[in-house]
């Protein structure tokens, strides 16, 4: 580590601090943990009940010069007596847990609601109650649907930027109904969300909300039936790398007509250090991290990472590359979507000088590469296995 002091966005010298970080074994964890120990001085308590993304950090025979800078502590958060002792122990909290992927907030909304909502609340109540800071991450999906989604099909408006750009301070949460169970989690955090702010407001919570717009990168989920369930499904970066990785057709929901803007893991992680980092900025704000100029229909973005795939695994492009699947066959009854998700940055340029680097197809690049590099081999054995056995 370089030993020139390290300073924040004001010039003033950081002091180590030791993090607790809840869900520190998943995908956005494990990238910040990363960049925790190869990056700073800071301490991490790393909480969560799998450590398999972080194993790479804890392993003592890497001797990695950051040994005694992170422990992992496996434990459940919804059943676990030791939770406010760790909240305790740190100067900031960083809550990830969460269930997360839209496979489940319909198949299990009960599941979806205590995880984002339930589980949470006991995080809150230590932090708020032991004067802790809190960073906690909630999602985009607490924007529901857009403004313009409602306007008639030919509206003109629906090209005005005020009736789809998503601001923090503005913006409505725009829910489907009851019956669609998807907007379970999206409630469930807007809920959490609430709460957060109303323990600033009422009790000094010293707070900050994270709204990510669809972080990826390498380490996302899982590859049904390499690492993680054979049925199960996980969000849609994994899904179709799981589909090039089989050479099937990329599945695109109701046509792939719903858009997203994506944004690189290691971009948004250079947000959350700045947050950490400079405490006096972040604290009593909610932060939209996305990248608006990554903005793609999920059509387009089946096509390209098909083109990726082609170029970095150098095998050819299918004849059918996309089959279309209704929403009903795919993620079964009570699923709903987001139609178009542009975060403004006006607050977080404000407050932290953050803007996001990598383009779509760069970041597409790296991380199909990765996925190329981990999975290829172990996807080809067990399709011959399978073969074998039938
Ligand atoms: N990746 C994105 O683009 C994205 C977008 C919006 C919101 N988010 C939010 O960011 C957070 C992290 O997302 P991620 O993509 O890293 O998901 P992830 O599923 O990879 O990570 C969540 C981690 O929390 C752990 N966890 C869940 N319940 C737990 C419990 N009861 N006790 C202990 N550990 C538990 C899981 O084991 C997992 O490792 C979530 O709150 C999610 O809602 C992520
Ligand atoms: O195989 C697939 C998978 C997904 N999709 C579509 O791709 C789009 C994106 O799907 P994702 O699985 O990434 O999930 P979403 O963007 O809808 O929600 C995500 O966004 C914010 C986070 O809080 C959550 O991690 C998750 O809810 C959706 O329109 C979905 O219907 C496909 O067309 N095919």
């Amino acid at each position: 580590m370089a030993s020139v002091a390290r300073v924040d966005l004001d010039g003033n010298p950081i002091k180590p601090i030791t993090i607790c970080m809840i869900g520190a074994g998943g995908f956005i964890g494990s990238h910040l943990c990363e960049k925790l120990m190869s990056e700073t001085p800071h301490k991490v308590l790393a909480l969560d009940v799998y450590n398999d993304k972080i194993k790479h950090l804890l392993e003592p025979e890497n001797a990695h010069p950051w040994s005694d800078r992170i422990q992992f502590h496996r434990l459940n958060i919804k059943q676990d007596s030791r939770l406010e002792g760790l909240i305790k122990m740190a100067d900031l909290t960083i809550n990830l847990a969460a269930i997360c992927t839209p496979a489940d907030y319909n198949t299990r909304p009960l599941d979806t609601i205590y995880s984002n909502f339930i589980d949470a609340l006991p995080v809150v109540k230590y932090c708020s109650e032991n004067n802790k800071r809190l960073i906690h991450f909630s999602t985009c999906e607490v924007y529901g649907k857009t403004i313009g989604s409602y306007l008639p099909k030919d509206s003109p408006l629906r090209q005005d930027p005020a009736y789809y750009v998503l601001k923090e301070d503005e913006s409505p949460c725009i829910f489907g109904s009851i019956e669609k169970q998807r907007w379970s989690y999206a409630c469930a955090k807007q809920l959490i969300e609430r709460l957060i702010y109303a323990e600033g407001a009422e009790n000094g919570l010293e707070f900050t909300i994270v709204r990510p717009f669809n972080w990826i990168g390498p380490r996302m989920d899982f590859i049904p039936g390499i690492d993680g369930p054979s049925e199960g499904v996980p969000r849609v970066l994994a899904c179709f790398s799981n589909n090039l990785l089989r050479r099937e057709p990329l599945k695109l929901v109701d046509g792939g007509q719903s858009q997203r803007t994506f944004v690189y893991i290691k971009d948004a992680i250079e947000a959350v250090m700045l947050m950490i980092e400079n405490p006096a900025r972040a604290n009593g704000h909610i932060f939209n991290v996305g990248n608006p100029n990554n903005e793609v229909t999920v059509r387009q973005l089946g096509e390209m990472m098909t083109e990726v795939y082609v170029k970095v695994s150098g095998e050819s492009k299918l004849e059918t590359p996309t089959i279309d699947v209704s929403s009903q066959e795919f993620y079964g009854v009570g699923y709903d979507d987001s139609d178009k998700r542009i975060p403004d940055m006006t607050i977080i340029n404000k407050q932290l000088g953050w803007n996001p680097k990598t383009s779509l197809w760069d970041l597409l690049e790296s991380t199909l590469t990765y996925q190329h590099r981990t999975y290829a081999e172990a996807v080809k054995k067990a399709i011959s296995q399978a073969s074998a056995t039938s």
